[in-house]
């Protein structure tokens, strides 16, 4: 990683091209972290975009076994669908057989003479992203050269594992295998899984998730509370927007883990998968900005306190409860928090609401605080899953289940100072269908509150659409609804609780 700021602007918009306004309010600068980073170049509001970026390269993700996709369009195929060029990659026979783009990659791979040749290998999978980086010509490469590069053995593993998966890779060409760790190396630190936004959909949708190598995104340094959110549209362009206002001269943050997560569980992960700690406000609070996402009941019987760490930012630290002051020390605690785990994981595989309401009504309530991050985990599954499964009449207390749940967790989001982020909207979306259900299910007193709590719900529709419609992630549900929904329908839905009002409604 070599490069000056100057130097590196110049690279990143010669990049960008058509994706590139002055008008976006970014800037690069030397970060408190060592690094470079990205600062606001003048005052930036909620959902403004901050810019949009294109990847160097995209590929598959070092995805589960289950999800083959053609490596051109992405759609899910049949393990079986080869393609018929002897590069031993899936290619979807219907439409990307002949593909200009795949060519390329499609000669160099035959070259190699790939050993198996009727099954695709995850392993040449997994470092398909590397190897297209031998095909991008020398600017593309010397700007995904100067990005920061956490080398670690299994970057350097992944490509051993692909290369011996030819008979014929060039093993006398010494710069080739180097360019292929650096590659690895360079994806590891910084690319993004171009997923859908919520996991439910990921896992039904046909989509396989990518990952790719945005250049001006990956200059974003990471805080666990962050002021931007990003989505992908089909073309893998990738939209950067506030979440909060931004100050001039503030850093911009994304982050790299998931908002729900605790502290513990975050800066293991950061350390695992980014190579640092970190010390961010969140972290370094006990109680996670109010939010007590990792706090466990105290163990003494009959203290209703609440266990936190004395020492956040010291993996070792004892924790101590806030009323009676009863201390375990941290591999106690490892141990309780790894049998929570174990134990939401059974009940979530049993892939059920029932299960895992019961399960939240009755027992766990006397083992862990409503907002522990377990909790949280099995409140986001009956959000994403309660009547969108098909798989009961769910009832009206089912429906308030999920709307209470839906309600805590857009609070701990506020508490956290998370703004307008990305698991928000969806949230919006499910209590909207929600309440809907809601109000078929639940009789209104009267038409005018009726129609009142209808503009309500709209507004809420129309919350999450705003956020979500620029994104290839917007659950598919929602969009049809949209198109479905005439655009002024709130404004009529206002007319009509006015008419109620008026006594002129018949
Ligand atoms: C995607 S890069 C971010 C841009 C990078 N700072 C640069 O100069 O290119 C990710 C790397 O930045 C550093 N980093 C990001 N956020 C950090 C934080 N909150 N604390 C410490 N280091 C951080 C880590 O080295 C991490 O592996």
């Amino acid at each position: 990683m070599d490069c000056d700021l100057s130097d590196m602007r110049v690279a990143l918009v010669h990049h960008l091209g058509k994706f590139h306004s002055d008008d976006f309010p970014w800037v690069l600068g030397v970060s408190e972290f060592g690094g470079r980073g990205l600062y606001a170049s003048r005052d930036i509001l909620t959902d403004e975009i901050i810019f949009d970026d294109c990847p160097i390269i995209v590929g598959p993700r070092a995805g589960r076994d289950e999800d083959v996709t053609c490596v051109v369009c992405h759609q899910q195929v049949a393990r079986s669908e080869m393609c018929l060029g002897g590069c031993a990659l899936p290619v979807c026979q219907s439409i990307c057989k002949d593909n200009e783009r795949h060519r390329a990659e499609c000669e160099l791979l035959s070259s190699w003479n790939p050993i198996k040749t009727e099954i695709v290998s995850d392993n040449i999978l997994r470092a398909l992203t590397s190897i297209r980086s031998l095909l991008l010509p020398p600017q593309r490469l010397a700007l995904l050269n100067s990005l920061q590069a956490n080398h670690c053995s299994q970057t350097e593993t992944e490509i051993n594992r692909a290369v011996a998966e030819f008979s014929n890779f060039p093993h006398d060409n010494a710069s080739i295998l180097k360019q292929l760790y650096a590659t690895s190396a360079v994806l590891n630190t910084n690319a993004f899984e171009t997923k859908l936004v919520s996991e439910y959909e990921d896992r039904k949708s046909l989509r396989g998730s990518q990952r790719g190598l945005y250049p001006l995104a990956c200059m974003m340094n990471h805080q666990c509370v962050p002021n931007v959110r990003y989505s992908f549209d089909a073309n893998h362009t990738m939209r950067v927007q506030a979440t909060k206002p931004i100050r001039q001269g503030e850093e911009i943050f994304t982050s790299y883990i998931q908002i729900f997560w605790g502290t513990y569980s975050r800066r293991v992960h950061l350390a695992a998968t980014k190579d640092f700690m970190c010390n961010c406000s969140r972290c370094s609070d006990p109680t996670e900005c109010g939010s007590y996402l990792s706090a466990l009941r105290c163990p003494k019987e009959p203290c209703a306190g609440r266990l936190l760490p004395l020492k956040p930012l010291s993996l070792g630290s004892a924790w101590s409860c806030d009323i009676c002051k009863t201390q375990l020390n941290s591999k106690q605690v490892s141990k309780v928090q790894d049998v929570l785990s174990a134990l939401i994981i059974t009940k979530l595989r049993k892939g059920d609401c029932r299960i895992v309401m019961d399960f939240l009504n009755t027992c766990i309530k006397n083992i862990m605080p409503g907002n522990n991050q377990f909790i949280v985990e099995l409140k986001l599954f009956v959000i994403w899953n309660l009547g969108n499964d098909g798989k009961y009449d769910y009832t009206l207390d089912d429906f308030q289940t999920k709307e209470k749940f839906c309600l805590e967790l857009m609070e701990l989001l506020e508490q956290m100072g998370a703004g307008e982020c990305t698991i928000k909207a969806l949230i919006y979306f499910e209590l909207y269908k929600c309440r809907e259900q809601l109000v078929k299910l639940q009789h209104k007193e009267n038409e005018e509150e009726e129609a009142n709590y209808r503009v309500l719900n709209r507004k809420l529709l129309d919350r999450s659409w705003s956020m979500l419609k620029w994104s290839v992630g917007a659950p598919p549900e929602l969009r049809q609804l949209m198109q479905r929904i005439d655009g002024d329908a709130v404004e009529k839905l206002e007319d009509k609780v006015e008419s109620i009002c008026n006594g002129n409604h018949h």
